[in-house]
């Protein structure tokens, strides 16, 4: 029987893990059309509810995280939980053995990439953020390219690693989204996949004081799953008048980022390359607890160019806050010149570049098609 190449993305979590590899899956099915595509998840992660409802197959673990844990939860999920995902997923494979595996990030990816490692299974890594996770700055030097969403990304990374510069893969229906004004304007709220409290609690102050100064805006603000949170906003919006639409999680970001002016958002290295891609003028809030201070360097590459300006977390109050949204939000000229400045550092061949780097690694014939 013909026996199809394979792809396996392991990893996930979260929206900054789970949305770049549904991109990349969707660009290497358009590729290849032959190659068949699976992917290992985390029973508690985000991929667990988004993988199965696009028909995605997946294999998903009993796993925990550690970031956080206490020593106990620590010894057991890397004494038991990970050597026994890793045993899982070996078993998976005896029927469908991958040609390469891609490890995106989180919870899941860690047991993958050392299944495919004991199977000899090559392994391509991709950090998105603008500074390396410990993981992958470690298994870095057993795997065959490390793909980076940032260039900032390599000067963290030891000698020993094989690093290719890509810029993040955004959805292909993000990348068409235009930046364009709106009146009256339009504030974007976003605390990554899992919403933000700092900002479900400034932002909508910071806007009761600019609706009291007679500033006239409507608010579209995705604040995770915290339902006090989401009464609490609503009600705020509602007390000043502000039209606003505040909900848990958006399945339809195209439109969200269609429908904005300037969005106040937490800086995960794809809400940055999102902004980018799509001319989105920005004010960034970096969580201060992020490893490395990643968020904070993800911000910065479009700081740099012009298209976001970079908030404290400590210092955010919400006079802070209403006077930089007003500094911008108000004025056509500025948000349409920041709009520029990030689209001129948006990560526009990704794509491509991801691809290419897998196509090293897949069976392919002299066409660049795969072949079985
Ligand atoms: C608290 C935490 O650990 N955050 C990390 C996590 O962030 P987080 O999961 O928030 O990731 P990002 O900001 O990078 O990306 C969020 C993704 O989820 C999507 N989305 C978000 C909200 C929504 O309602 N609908 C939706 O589809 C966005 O379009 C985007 O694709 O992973 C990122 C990438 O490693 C890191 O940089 C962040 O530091």
């Amino acid at each position: 029987m013909k026996r199809m190449p394979r792809l396996c993305i392991a990893g996930g979590g979260t929206g900054g893990h789970v949305m770049p590899a549904l991109a990349l899956a969707d660009a290497a099915r358009e590729r290849w059309p032959e190659l068949e595509v699976s992917f290992i998840g985390a029973e508690r992660g985000l991929e667990a509810r988004l993988l199965p409802e696009r028909g995605e197959s997946v294999l998903l673990l009993k796993m925990h995280g550690i970031k956080g844990a206490g020593w106990l939860q620590r010894l057991r999920v890397l004494l038991w939980e990970l050597p026994r995902s890793v045993m899982t997923i070996r078993r998976s494979w005896q029927e469908s053995r991958p040609d390469l595996l891609v490890g995106v990030g989180g919870y899941a990816s860690i047991s993958g990439v050392a299944a495919a490692l004991l199977a000899r299974i090559p392994v391509v890594l991709y950090e998105q953020n603008a500074m390396p996770g410990l993981v992958n700055r470690t298994l870095g030097r057993f795997c065959k390219r490390v793909m980076l969403g940032f260039a900032a990304a390599g000067s963290h990374i030891g000698s020993g690693v094989h690093t290719v510069v890509t810029g993040n893969i955004v959805r292909q229906a993000i990348m068409r989204t235009q930046w364009q004004a709106h009146q009256p304007p339009r504030l974007l709220v976003l605390g990554g996949s899992q919403g933000a409290r700092v900002l479900n609690q400034t932002v909508p102050e910071a806007c009761m004081m600019l609706a009291r100064e007679g500033r006239v805006f409507t608010v579209t603000h995705i604040a995770g799953k915290d339902e006090a949170a989401i009464t609490a906003a609503k009600a705020c919006y509602d007390e000043a008048g502000i039209t606003a639409d505040v909900l848990p999680f958006c399945d339809d970001m195209p439109s969200f980022y269609r429908g904005g002016d300037l969005m106040v958002a937490r800086s995960g290295a794809m809400t940055v390359s999102e902004a980018a891609v799509s001319g989105m003028p920005c004010l960034f809030v970096p969580l201060p607890h992020a490893a490395d201070d990643h968020q904070r360097h993800n911000a910065l590459a479009l700081a740099g160019s012009g298209g976001a300006m970079v908030l404290e977390q400590t210092q955010l109050t919400g006079e802070a806050l209403a006077a930089a949204i007003e500094a911008c939000l108000f004025d056509p000229a500025r948000l349409a010149a920041m709009s520029r400045s990030t689209l001129a550092a948006a990560p526009v061949d990704a794509r491509d570049r991801q691809l290419d780097v897998l196509a090293e690694f897949l069976p392919l014939n002299d066409s660049g098609e795969v072949c079985a």
